[in-house]
């Protein structure tokens, strides 16, 4: 079993670029970023529960973890570097701490290294849980309405909302909610300490309307980048400054590499 993805040939070999999206989005989440990056060969992947893995279930990060090791192998893809938002970060930070061969770097667009307190655990894990009940029993259009309400998304527009609503209603409802519960915040480890004894470079993107992860950035790294007039999907928001960070960091991390 391994995730269903995208890919695309580079211009080179190595290293690929490996986008991960974030919860309820698929792997067409980031290819309008990656089509700028065609240098470099990408796979866009759906998580557990999303778009064509939407019948693919994990237990835990470990098993979330190993799905992804086997799939990058199927895809033969040797030298890396993870791209992940959101969910996707998360996902991405927990694989980096594992030090898997073959990875080169790590970008982070909004995802969050952890809970610090067993009391945001145990509200966490609440409050996810009562999310997990909603799209298992409540029309995804209501549940994404509320969704994307929340204060993380608050700096989004109507039509921003109504937009993101309309395409989020493409998902399985009980597949998300078996993949909130699978990796929530709740149950993934706190990673800033794994994360500094990373040797290869970790950059981290975040909206600069996105206060939240705005203020989690440098917990995760040193290398942080604002992206203008965006909130926390920031490169929905604003691809092309996205695109921007994504090739100057590029550039500046695999130059000697190539
Ligand atoms: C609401 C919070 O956390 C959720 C929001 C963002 C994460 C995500 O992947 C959302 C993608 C999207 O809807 O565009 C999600 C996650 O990391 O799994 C969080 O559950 C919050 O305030 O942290």
């Amino acid at each position: 079993m391994i995730l269903h993805g995208q890919t695309f040939g580079g211009h080179q070999p190595q290293p690929w670029l490996v986008f991960l999206h974030g919860f309820s989005g698929d792997n067409r989440e980031w290819q309008q970023v990656g089509a700028a990056l065609s240098d470099f060969p990408r796979v866009y992947l759906d998580l557990p529960g999303h778009g064509g893995s939407a019948n693919i279930g994990v237990a835990s990060f470990d098993e979330m973890d190993a799905l992804l090791r086997i799939t990058l192998a199927h895809y033969n893809v040797r030298n890396y570097w993870l791209v992940g938002y959101s969910l996707g970060g998360r996902v991405a930070m927990y694989h980096a701490c594992q030090h898997p061969a073959g990875l080169c770097g790590l970008v982070v667009e909004g995802g969050h290294p952890g809970l610090t307190s067993a009391d945001d655990r145990a509200q966490r894990l609440r409050n996810d849980q009562q999310w997990a009940t909603r799209f298992r029993q409540q029309p995804l259009s209501d549940v994404f309405d509320a969704w994307y309400r929340q204060p993380v998304f608050a700096t989004l527009s109507e039509s921003q909302r109504a937009a993101l609503v309309a395409k989020r209603g493409e998902n399985n409802g009980a597949t998300l909610a078996a993949m909130l519960e699978a990796t929530s915040l709740s149950c993934q480890p706190d990673l800033r300490a794994a994360l500094q004894t990373l040797s290869v470079p970790i950059h981290y993107l975040y909206g600069e309307h996105d206060s939240k992860f705005q203020a989690l950035a440098t917990q995760v790294s040193r290398h942080c980048h604002a992206i203008p007039a965006a909130g926390h999907n920031a490169h929905r928001e604003n691809p092309a400054a996205v695109i921007a960070a994504l090739a100057r960091i590029l550039r500046l991390e695999t130059k000697d590499t190539l």
